[in-house]
């Protein structure tokens, strides 16, 4: 994929469907009685995946022209799937999903991609082995493929040692087939998704601060889900508007939870000029966001805050790299069990483009305002590598090329067309 330089950002542009949002209400809808109406679903890969593997399990669900309609059966009334559950490169899907399979009264087996073949599932066997479950990775390493065979579960109280929506939605999503009421404390909180939908569909989690707990055997009503922009998404274009000269664009209905909008803070730190228009509170908290040129300047991005912005630190290290002055990012170990290892590729890539960057065990250290230039750059397959450098490719000069361009399909199918549709023409 070549990219080409761009100026003059101007008009609006609305950012496809949350992923996170859009695997839980296909997941949900799936348990809950009734039918359930999603609009501005993400039609990408990894929420397709979501899709397919409750299909195979019985479920019917309909994609219309606007909106996909699930046909739930309620929390029991999964089938065993005649084959395997492909979960395709989608993390969400794998550690979520197992947390309901756990409790089924069925065999069920997952598998995926090469990139899901190498990432840790460990993190979420332990705490279901812990109540009860029978898991087998079948290679013995910890990953997919695994054997999953329901089981009766007990509740518990797990303390993750990671801060993860994933592993946290996974034990509550246990949680609700167990015998007791269920915990999970994390050491910084992650994005609360599960917990909002999860209320909304008529369950009953409650929070209190990194504790989440369910209740079990809730009765899951279907409902009409307003999938929000996705603010992983919109990182892309809040980065562009910021960095490309003579820029102003406004994103519409982007998803501004705090638990998931870290990126906002860390551009505010940074010197970026954005106003938040049209808030509304009502479910998962949503802005049009107003984005203009700005002079950036250098930041450290660490503790709490790096689970609220985690998808976006490939596009916040190449910001840095454009920035004036030093930016450090720690606390981010958790970006080498990504779809890549995004420490190590994005220090790869931005050296090719001559920034001045070093990893570290948990993070960079960027000393930003280094003459930038285009490259060949190794998207290694993750969609967020490939859309961070087309960003930076769009702005710095000499010609840019992204191998494994289309890889963007997992989260962002039209990014591309997005991404032009907004400069000169
Ligand atoms: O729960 C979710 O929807 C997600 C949680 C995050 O993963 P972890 O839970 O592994 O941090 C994030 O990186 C992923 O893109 C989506
Ligand atoms: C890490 C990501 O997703 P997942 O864990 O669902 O594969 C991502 O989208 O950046």
């Amino acid at each position: 994929m070549e990219i080409k330089k761009q100026t003059n950002l101007r008009g609006t542009l609305t950012v496809p469907g949350d992923k996170s949002i859009s695997h839980r209400a296909v997941m949900f809808g799936s348990l809950a009685k009734g039918t359930t109406c999603i609009s501005h679903f993400l039609e990408g890969a990894d929420c397709l995946s979501t899709i397919s593997c409750f299909r195979k399990m019985g479920i019917s669900i309909e994609r219309r022209k606007s909106e996909i309609l699930v046909h739930g059966k309620g929390l029991h009334g999964l089938s065993a799937p005649e084959a395997l559950l492909d979960v395709g490169n989608s993390g969400t899907t794998t550690r979520l999903i197992s947390g309901i399979l756990a409790g089924q009264k069925f065999i069920s087996e997952l598998d995926g991609d090469d990139s899901i073949r190498t990432r840790p599932m460990k993190r979420i066997v332990t705490p279901l082995a812990s109540m009860g479950a029978d898991i087998t990775s079948k290679r013995g390493n910890g990953c997919v493929p695994l054997l999953i065979h329901g089981k009766e579960l007990h509740a518990v109280h797990y303390d993750s040692p990671v801060a993860s929506a994933q592993v946290k939605s996974c034990v509550l999503l246990a949680g609700m087939y167990a015998d007791g009421v269920t915990s999970v404390t994390e050491p910084f909180l992650s994005r609360n998704h599960t917990e909002i939908m999860l209320n909304y569909f008529g369950a009953n989690v409650t929070s209190e601060g990194t504790t989440a707990s369910i209740l079990p055997e809730p009765v899951l009503e279907g409902r009409a889900v307003k999938v929000p922009g996705d603010i992983s998404s919109a990182a892309y274009f809040i980065a562009a508007g910021l960095l490309t000269p003579g820029s102003e664009i406004l994103l519409k209905n982007v998803g501004i939870n705090p638990t998931r909008a870290g990126m906002l803070k860390v551009c505010m730190d940074m010197g970026a000029d954005i106003t938040l228009l049209n808030q509304s509170t009502e479910g998962e908290p949503t802005a049009d966001l107003l984005i203009r040129t700005s002079n950036l300047k250098g930041t450290t991005v660490e503790g709490a805050v790096i689970p609220t912005l985690i998808d976006e630190i490939p596009m916040i290290a190449v910001m840095a790299a454009f920035a004036d002055g030093t930016t450090v990012i720690r606390d981010a170990q958790e970006l080498k069990v990504k779809e890549s290892d995004r420490i190590t590729v994005m220090v790869e890539n931005l050296k090719r483009m001559g920034a001045d960057i070093e990893g570290t065990d948990d993070g960079m250290i960027i000393h930003g305002g280094k003459p930038l230039h285009g490259a060949t750059i190794d998207s290694h397959l993750d969609h967020r590598v490939a859309m961070s450098f087309a960003v930076a490719g769009t702005i710095c000069d000499g010609s840019m090329e992204i191998l494994h361009g289309d890889c963007v399909k997992i989260s962002y199918p039209n990014f591309y067309q997005d991404l032009y549709s907004l400069g000169d023409k």
